[in-house]
């Protein structure tokens, strides 16, 4: 492997934040908070993610996730199609290509999304035996990760302890106030030639998940170690491998974030792209994304000018939806409208 070819893990680009087992507390030490915070702020600032280790959420728990979606998606198409995604909550499941960042290839991708934590809106207990079970629980953690997130950001971007919890106040409530969502995914093999089978004498060109930056506040992701995902970093137009660091989870900016802090905090572009080789490619990946989003009537606070200098002119063209919502105020709004542009 040239050195270019090296993972940004590899090539130590990312910063790793120790969470020291305080992830999922409900209460976490201040001094603790303070320090992730700090060093949060300077992930998402200069690359627009981090790598969390010592989260405490157990491996088990994303492996039992994947192993469901698997089963789920053995099973019948009428099956799966009592739980396709409800476009109102976003709750549900996608085929492949239901959902397409990029429009000119079939996105070989089959997700789960989960806004509400309710027995009625998982598969049933006979279709896929445990699926609530183990997604109930890890939902839960990644809630509470997110939680301890967002009071070490309020620290970082001088603000009231406790104004972003209030303000992402509903996660995964199921009540339709608060829009973040568990997305479960499983990429399967992707067919062996480059170009895919020939479709009415077009052909058909695969890719895993289009380019696209997420629409909340950040985006935690724990994937296996299939690998695939590719990110471009601020102060480059280049795509860049993230790699796998076994049991992390990413944690990347999001769009809000990114309008609210006006382009303090950047929202990262990435992508999933299929693995060059026969054998990577015969293989399926699995991946699950938390998007943390704030609560659909929340009134975000106004980052204060010190921790907010105004941020040096672009040394790029900023992505057109990011300059569209410098303005945004609500999160409502943006989503609907990301919401038209990703499904069909
Ligand atoms: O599969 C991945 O690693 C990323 C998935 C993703 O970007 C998403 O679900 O928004
Ligand atoms: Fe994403």
């Amino acid at each position: 492997m040239s050195a270019q070819e090296e993972t940004l893990l590899a090539r130590c680009e990312i910063p790793i934040i120790d969470l020291a087992h305080i992830g999922t507390d409900v209460c976490p030490m201040k001094s603790v908070v303070r320090r992730i915070g700090q060093q949060l702020f300077a992930a998402l600032s200069g690359k627009g993610l981090a790598v969390l280790v010592n989260h405490g959420i157990a491996e088990e728990k994303l492996k039992a996730v994947y192993i469901d979606l698997d089963n789920f998606c053995a099973l019948p198409e009428g099956c799966q199609a009592q739980y396709l995604r409800n476009p109102v909550s976003n709750h549900g499941y996608l085929r492949p290509g239901m959902e397409q960042f990029d429009s000119t290839k079939k996105e070989l991708r089959h997700t789960f999304n989960i806004t509400t934590l309710t027995a009625a809106a998982m598969p049933a207990e006979e279709e896929v035996p445990q699926f609530i079970n183990h997604a109930v629980p890890l939902a839960r953690d990644l809630t509470n990760l997110s939680r301890v997130l967002l009071q070490a950001l309020a620290y970082a971007l001088d603000l009231p302890p406790a104004i972003l919890l209030e303000c992402h106040s509903g996660m995964l409530q199921g009540d339709g106030r608060n829009p973040s969502c568990m997305r479960i995914s499983y990429y399967p093999p992707v067919p062996p030639e480059d170009e895919g089978p020939r479709c009415q004498s077009d052909t058909v060109s695969y890719t895993r998940c289009g380019a696209h930056s997420d629409r909340g506040t950040f985006t935690l992701i724990a994937q296996d170690s299939e690998g695939g995902l590719e990110v471009k970093l601020h102060d480059s137009e280049k795509w860049e491998t993230v790699g796998h660091l076994p049991g992390a989870i990413l944690v990347q900016t999001g769009e809000l974030l990114a309008a609210w802090t006006t382009n303090l905090l950047p929202a990262l572009m990435h992508r999933v792209v299929v693995p060059p080789g026969t054998y990577a490619r015969a293989r399926g990946r699995h991946c699950v994304a938390f998007i943390c989003h704030p609560d659909n009537d929340a009134k975000l606070p106004t980052v204060p000018p010190r921790a907010a200098p105004a941020p040096a002119p672009p040394t790029f063209t900023p992505h057109a939806h990011l300059t569209l919502h410098h303005r945004l105020l609500n999160a409502a709004h943006h989503l609907q409208k990301r919401f038209r542009e990703t499904y069909a």
